[in-house]
């Protein structure tokens, strides 16, 4: 059967005997998982579960797995075990694996990949573009989304002659343009100066605010304590303690039963 392991945070799909339920959907909007990946020489085995509204800080040294667990959220890395549950459908079990495009997830990566010959809207655009949107709507979404990080002025620059921190900004709102119902965001601010971040931090909030559940890898503790709910602490793969809820994030190994389909 199928058995995440412990929650990090908000309770919910519990059995009477304090155990997660297979297939448990009583976290209606939130993201509920128990990820097991195998990345080199990583073994990832952590679960947890994040509420509307939440966001859940992911901390830990260098070449803990923060990056590999949003990359498996986003399934653009294979799940060797475990589940992903969001909003009450299974993005990930030993049955099925819903594609990184078909998720609504909006994934702000380390290395923020842009399209270099295109402009700021050409980017934050092709998403839509991509899922059948049409030309002149997405066009009008991405106009909002470059005003919401700020980029107005660049919008028609091309990104190769963007600065880093204007790179990041273009991926938050190409993260944000395709109204995703989960956003994981890796190290998002770094490149940042001071004057722009709280701009930055609003529109994460405003996001939050309206019940997306949010997974946010920070090395700034500063930042952790400004937008998150709970802290998830990473080592080697593992969960050592699960922050200010006071849920025990102990990880077990996944001996459930899944094998790779
Ligand atoms: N592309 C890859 N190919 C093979 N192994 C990888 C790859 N990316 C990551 N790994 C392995 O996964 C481990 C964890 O990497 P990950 O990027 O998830 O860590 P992290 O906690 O995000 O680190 P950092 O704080 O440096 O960003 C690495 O130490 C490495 O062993």
């Amino acid at each position: 059967m199928t058995r995440p392991g412990p929650g990090v945070g908000a309770a919910g799909g519990r059995t009477a005997d304090g155990r997660v339920g297979p297939g448990t959907t009583t976290l209606p909007d939130g993201l509920r998982a128990h990820v097991v990946a195998q990345r080199g020489r990583l073994r990832l085995d952590v679960s947890l579960d994040v509420a509307p509204g939440e966001v859940l800080c992911v901390v830990g040294p260098n070449g803990s797995g923060k990056s590999t667990l949003l990359w498996a959220l986003a399934g653009l890395v294979p799940l060797s075990g475990g589940t992903v549950t969001l909003g009450g459908t299974v993005l990930d079990d030993a049955r099925q694996h819903v594609p990184a495009a078909g998720r609504h997830v909006g994934l702000v990566p380390q290395s923020h990949v842009l399209f270099t010959h295109l402009s700021v809207l050409e980017n934050v655009a092709f998403g839509l573009r991509a899922r059948g949107v049409r030309p002149g709507v997405a066009r009008a979404r991405a106009t909002d989304a470059v005003a919401r990080v700020g980029l107005t002025d660049h919008a028609h620059d091309r990104a190769d002659r963007l600065s880093g921190g204007q790179s990041q900004r273009v991926a938050l709102a190409r993260a944000l343009v395709v109204e995703p119902r989960l956003l994981l965001l890796d190290e998002p601010f770094a490149a940042l100066d001071a004057a722009v971040r709280p701009l930055l931090h609003d529109v994460v909030r405003d996001v939050v605010r309206r019940g997306i559940p949010t997974v946010l890898v920070t090395h700034d503790a500063t930042e952790a304590a400004a937008l998150g709910t709970r802290t998830l602490h990473l080592a080697d793969g593992r969960a050592t303690h699960g922050g200010e809820s006071g849920h025990e994030a102990r990880s077990e190994r996944a001996d459930d039963g899944w094998r790779p389909v």
